[in-house]
């Protein structure tokens, strides 16, 4: 069995270590960097990426996630973690992990529609999918090795790059799993690759 952390500095964390547990997977939930060296996949939760962030600096995460994407480590970043994990973030230079290639804007939905829930198809993994979106971001444009998943009046909300997968809204907020099904799989396929390489 693959185990997966979850951020726990901030942010839904709870509901994504049910999720995951519901999909296959034995869960973390990951406030010390040491534990990085035992997951084999790690998740980044909604929240405020601002705050996320200077949590993230305070504890010394910053370069081990970094270290930890890089080495090939499957990651899913959810709303806010979709702008952590974003190489640039519309009308600021700065950037957070910068790891996949896309450009975000943050709450992207407007004011009127700061929460809102839809029924979204997504490519190979829902004809369905009930997505919940919070103050959410969406992804304005991605890199050619960017795969788009899904998009909601015309906007990127779900995207894989590799062993990056990000979505805008909170899939963990509803009983439908079947996103982090995919993710637990993207996991188990990089353990299973490292396995046999070893
Ligand atoms: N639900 C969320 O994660 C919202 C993201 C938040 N608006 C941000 O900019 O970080």
């Amino acid at each position: 069995m693959v185990t997966i952390g979850v951020l726990g500095l901030q942010g839904a964390i709870r509901e994504h270590v049910q999720s995951v547990e519901e999909s296959g997977a034995r869960a973390v939930i990951v406030k010390r960097v040491e534990q990085l060296q035992e997951l084999d996949g790690l998740i980044i939760p909604g929240g405020e990426s601002t705050t996320m962030r200077r949590l993230i600096d305070s504890y010394g995460f910053l370069d081990l996630l970094i270290q930890f994407g890089q080495a090939g480590k499957p990651i899913f970043g959810t709303c806010a973690g979709l702008i952590l994990l974003a190489k640039e973030i519309e009308g600021t230079d700065q950037t957070h992990l910068g790891l996949m290639d896309i450009r975000v804007r943050r709450n992207a939905f407007g004011r009127q529609r700061e929460s809102f829930e839809v029924n979204l198809p997504v490519k190979g993994i829902a004809e369905g999918f009930e997505a919940v979106f919070i103050r959410a971001p969406h992804i304005e444009s991605v890199g050619e090795g960017v795969e788009v998943l899904a998009t909601y009046n015309d906007k990127i909300v779900v995207a894989q790059e590799g062993h990056y997968l990000t979505c805008a809204f909170h899939p963990e907020l509803t009983d439908d799993t079947r996103l982090v099904q995919h993710f637990v799989k993207m996991v188990e396929n990089y353990s299973q690759t490292l396995a046999s390489s070893n």
